[in-house]
């Protein structure tokens, strides 16, 4: 099973929002064909109507997999449309934070193979980082799942599921931790006089500037850290303050998103 099954036999998408059209995004860039590509969502979005893929269409009779993108809450109203596909056939691929593998295997039925991926919006520029961990059935399919899923990002393979809250808490949440950094940089800058459309300017760029020297280097986060702190010059006092205040509070964000992704689970 690699991707021309996925061209031959069909891909369904259950939801296909902000997350799934990332991910789609990614997938038609990287040649998929729309057409092979069936999208179940009551409200598509303009992108998705512009893709050409399949809407609201005829679904395959056997596709190559079954992606579940819509949010937890409405998961179990969901379902319904696709779990026809249970039993063992159909590969069952759920980005859905939260939920555990048991409780697909419940929906779909004894047999069928699970994937849970843990993705981000990333994936949309080809960019983002999923970690994919399946039930014994999946475990066959966790290649197609790592070659569909690197087709938009780095992948991760996890021992266990339990790794996957921590695993939201990161790298699923954290592409927002990184924008509201732009936000805080950026009030910081009105309120010490810019105007807000050049200190948007400043931190948007700071950021993604940022972003892209950590992704060419091949030094350490540390160590780009250190290449901007002069000794005894402004980075390395303003650092005190951020770095005083900066690891609790980031640990107290991931653990707020583990406590949240645990009541989902409910
Ligand atoms: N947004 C993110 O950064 C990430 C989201 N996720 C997971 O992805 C899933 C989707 O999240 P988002 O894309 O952010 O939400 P979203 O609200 O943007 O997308 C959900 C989509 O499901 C559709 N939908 C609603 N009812 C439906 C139904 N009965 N049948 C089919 N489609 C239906 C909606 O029209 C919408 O397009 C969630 O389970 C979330 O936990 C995972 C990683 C990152
Ligand atoms: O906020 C959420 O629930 C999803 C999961 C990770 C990112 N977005």
């Amino acid at each position: 099973m690699d991707m021309t099954d996925i061209t031959a036999r069909g891909l369904v998408i259950l939801g296909c929002g902000k997350m799934g059209s990332a991910m789609l995004e990614g997938w038609l860039a990287g040649g998929l064909a729309p057409q092979s590509v069936t999208v179940l969502d009551p409200t598509p979005s303009d992108f998705l109507t512009s893709t050409g893929c399949r809407l609201n269409a005829a679904l395959p009779e056997r596709p190559a997999l079954v992606l579940l993108a819509v949010k937890p809450q409405i998961m179990q109203d969901a379902l319904a449309q696709v779990t026809h596909y249970g039993g063992g056939e159909v590969p069952v691929l759920t980005v859905a934070a939260g939920l555990p593998i048991r409780y697909y295997e419940r929906a779909f039925g004894a047999g069928t193979p699970v994937i849970r991926a843990m993705p981000n919006t990333p994936s949309a520029v080809k960019r983002g980082i999923t970690a994919i961990v399946g039930n014994e059935g999946g475990t066959g399919y966790l290649d197609l799942a790592e070659e569909l899923l690197s087709a938009v990002g780095q992948v991760v393979r996890l021992e266990s599921e339990a790794q996957m809250r921590t695993v939201t808490g990161i790298s699923g949440c954290g592409p927002a931790y990184v924008f509201h950094m732009v936000e805080a940089l950026t009030e910081a800058g009105v309120r010490e006089g810019l105007s807000e459309e050049v200190a948007g300017q400043l931190a948007r760029a700071t950021i993604s500037g940022a972003g892209a020297l950590l992704d060419s280097s091949d030094e350490s986060a540390a160590q780009l850290r250190t290449n901007v702190t002069s000794p005894n010059g402004v980075t390395e006092v303003a650092l005190r303050t951020l770095m005083e205040e900066l690891p609790d509070l980031m640990h107290r964000t991931v653990m707020a998103a583990i406590k949240r992704d645990e009541e989902l689970s409910k």
